[in-house]
């Protein structure tokens, strides 16, 4: 068995180090280097509370992919950090996992391009959590039925970015399934709390006369995040342009009421 060859950029970060820590157990998956500012030239496997491993976090992506070759990086960083890395790695032939939130649509389209031209593979994802893609999912089949809702999205108070990038990527979901453009401006109202003690929790509330429907879904670890890593990890070599990783989980994403298999009938009848 040949393993592939993955690096970690944001090693050392919060969701970093749980990926770095997972890949070390994954006899398939071989950890090769990882990209950090403060934390370069740091041994990776340290870093991550792991242990030694021999392996140094480098300074840029660059000097990454000139030490040691790459098949796939997993990018948890900040998104102008994160864009950087990707348009290196795409030039290099590089496959990437991306959970770094806050780029643009704009980025994004620019990323798929630069993905098709060059025959990259990417997994561009805002929430790596299988309760986190439920969750939207859940609210795109209920969107047509219970038109009006909000979103309330809670973070812990390092977060940089706001909205979060699950919070919008409902937000497109549910207008898409309302019939909806789903641009960058969403028609439902997003709220965005930062406070110590939460991890990353969202609900989003429908309202009828008469009731309401909430579904609501709460990271309490980190370690929420790494199976759908993994997954997208071991599958983007196989993939060319930009995927989600509801493509992956749940075949095509759910674009309208019928989305999830479902037949859509009008309502109220
Ligand atoms: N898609 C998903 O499922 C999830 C996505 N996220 C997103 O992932 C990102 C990271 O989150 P989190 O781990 O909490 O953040 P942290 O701040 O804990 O970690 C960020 C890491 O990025 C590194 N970094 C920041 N800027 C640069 C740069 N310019 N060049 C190189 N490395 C850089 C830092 O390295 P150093 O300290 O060495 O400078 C640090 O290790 C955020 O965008 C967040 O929204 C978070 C959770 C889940
Ligand atoms: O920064 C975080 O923590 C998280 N960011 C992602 C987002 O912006 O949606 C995913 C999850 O909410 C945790």
């Amino acid at each position: 068995m040949v393993a592939l060859r993955v690096a970690v950029a944001g090693a050392s970060g919060k969701v970093g180090r749980e990926v770095v820590t997972a890949l070390l157990r994954e006899p398939d998956l071989q950890l090769v280097g990882g990209i950090g500012r403060r934390s370069a030239g740091q041994d990776i496997g340290e870093v991550a509370g792991a242990g030694r491993i021999g392996i140094p976090i480098d300074r840029d992506v660059r000097q990454l992919l000139q030490r040691t070759p790459v098949d796939v990086l997993v990018d948890f960083t900040e998104a102008q950090a994160a864009l950087a890395h990707a348009f290196a790695c795409v030039d290099a032939g590089v496959h990437l996992v991306v959970g770094t939130t806050g780029m643009s649509r704009a980025e994004l389209e620019d990323l798929e391009t630069r993905c098709r031209q060059r025959g990259v593979g990417a997994v561009v994802s805002p929430n790596f959590a299988v309760g986190a893609l439920l969750m939207m999912r859940l609210a795109a089949i209920v969107a047509p039925y219970m038109p009006r809702c909000e979103i309330v999205e809670m973070h812990h108070d390092a977060k940089l970015d706001a909205p979060s990038g699950t919070a919008l990527r409902t937000a497109a979901l549910i207008a898409q399934a309302r019939g909806q453009g789903d641009d960058d401006r969403p028609a439902v109202p997003i709220h965005s709390v930062r406070l110590p003690g939460l991890v990353a929790h969202q609900a989003v509330i429908f309202g009828l006369e008469g009731q309401t429907l909430t579904i609501r879904h709460d990271s309490t670890s980190r370690r929420s995040y790494v199976p759908g890593v993994l997954l997208a990890v071991r599958r983007v070599t196989e993939l060319r342009g930009v995927h989600s990783l509801e493509e992956i989980l749940f075949g095509a994403p759910p674009a309208g009421a019928g989305g999830a298999g479902l037949t859509p009938r009008p309502y109220p009848a």
